[in-house]
C-alpha cells in the first residue's frame, strides 16, 4: 500500500527494547519520521542494553516503575515489543495505565487483537503488525491489521511509521501467521542460505572475504533483478540455466533434496508456530 500522507506520530513508547524495537527505532530516526526525543524505550531489567540504546540513538530509556508510569502514560503510541511468552505479565500491568486515545501497536508474533484486548482489559485501538529486522535499514516488509476501534488518523500514523522503514501490506488479521512465515521470519531463511553458500565457497578455496562478498552481491543482485525487471523468478532462473550446464547440475541437487517442498514446509511450519504461540497465550487467559 502506498500513502503520501505523513501523519504526525507524537510520542512513541517502545514497551520492550530488543532487536525488533531497535530495528524500527533506528529506521524512524534515520528517516526523520520521529526525533529521538519523541521516543522512549522500556525493558524489564537489562540496564546495559538501555545505556547502549540511549547512547546510540539519543532516546529516553528506563525500566523502573517510575519510568514505566511516566513514559507509558505520556505516549500517544505504545509499541508492544516483548516476546509472546512475556506478553501476559506486561499487558496485565499496562492495561490499568492506559489513557483515553492512546494507540497500541503490537509487534508480537501470533497474539491476536482480541487476545491483546483481553490481556489489557480494555478495547483499546490496536494495530497488529508483523515487521522484519530489515526495517533497521529502511528495507523492511511489514504486514498490518487494524482493530475496529482504530480511526483513520490511527491508520495513517501506523502507515507512516512502517512505510518509513520499508513496504507495508494491510491484510486481514487471519493472514498474519502466513505473512510471518513469508516475511517476518523470512530474512532468517535467506541468511541460512547465505551461510551455506559462503561455507561452500570457502571449502572450494575462496577466501572468507571473497566468499562473503560474492555471495552477498549475488543475493542483492538477484533481489534487485526481480524488482527492476518485474520478471517472474522462474524466468530469471531459466535465463541462468544452460541445458546440461553447471546451474542445471546444481539445481538438480536441490531438487533431489526436495528444495521447493522443504522451503514451503518451513514457511508453513512458521505459520503454524506463530498460531501456536498465540494459542498458548490465549489459553492461559
Ligand atoms: N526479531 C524479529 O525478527 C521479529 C520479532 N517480532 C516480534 O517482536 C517481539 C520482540 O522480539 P525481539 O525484539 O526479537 O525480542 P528480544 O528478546 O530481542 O526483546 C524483548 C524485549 O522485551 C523486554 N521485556 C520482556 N518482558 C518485559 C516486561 N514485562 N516489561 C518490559 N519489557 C519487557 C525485554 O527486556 P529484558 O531484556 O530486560 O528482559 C527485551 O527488551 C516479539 O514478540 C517477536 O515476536 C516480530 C517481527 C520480527
Ligand atoms: O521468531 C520469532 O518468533 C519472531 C517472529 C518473526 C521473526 N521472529
Amino acid at each position: 500500500m502506498n500513502s503520501t500522507h505523513q501523519a504526525s506520530l507524537g510520542s512513541i513508547c517502545f514497551y520492550g527494547a530488543g532487536s525488533m524495537a531497535e530495528a524500527i527505532v533506528r529506521g524512524l530516526i534515520h528517516k526523520s519520521v520521529a526525533a529521538p526525543k519523541q521516543i522512549s524505550m522500556l525493558n524489564r531489567s537489562n540496564q546495559e542494553r538501555l545505556t547502549y540504546l540511549s547512547q546510540q540513538y539519543g532516546v529516553f530509556t528506563g525500566n523502573s516503575e517510575q519510568d514505566k508510569n511516566k513514559y507509558l502514560t505520556e505516549a500517544s503510541i505504545i509499541v508492544l515489543a516483548m516476546k509472546p511468552k512475556d506478553a501476559k505479565e506486561a499487558l496485565t500491568e499496562l492495561g490499568p495505565k492506559l489513557q483515553e486515545g492512546q494507540l497500541i501497536v503490537s509487534l508480537i508474533a501470533g497474539i491476536s487483537i482480541s487476545t491483546l484486548q483481553q490481556l489489557l482489559g480494555t478495547n483499546a485501538p490496536i494495530a497488529r503488525s508483523m515487521p522484519n529486522t530489515s526495517s533497521s535499514i529502511g528495507l523492511g516488509a511489514t504486514g498490518l491489521s487494524f482493530s475496529e476501534e482504530t480511526t483513520d488518523d490511527h491508520v495513517q500514523q501506523v502507515l507512516s511509521m512502517f512505510q518509513s522503514v520499508g513496504i507495508v501490506s494491510v491484510i486481514p488479521e487471519e493472514q498474519m501467521d502466513i505473512l510471518t512465515g513469508v516475511s517476518g521470519s523470512g530474512p532468517a531463511y535467506i541468511y541460512y542460505m547465505i551461510e551455506a553458500m559462503i561455507e561452500a565457497g570457502i571449502e572450494g578455496g575462496l577466501t572468507p572475504d571473497q566468499a562473503r562478498n560474492l555471495t552477498v552481491q549475488t543475493v542483492l543482485g538477484a533481489a534487485s533483478m526481480m524488482l527492476e525487471t518485474g520478471e517472474d523468478p522462474a524466468k530469471l532462473r531459466k535465463d541462468i540455466t544452460s541445458p546440461n550446464g553447471s546451474t542445471q547440475a546444481a539445481l538438480e541437487v536441490l531438487a533431489d533434496k526436495d528444495f521447493t517442498n522443504t522451503v514451503k514446509a518451513a514457511v508453513h511450519r512458521c505459520k503454524e508456530r506463530s498460531f501456536e504461540m498465540g494459542q498458548a497465550v490465549k489459553e492461559a487467559l
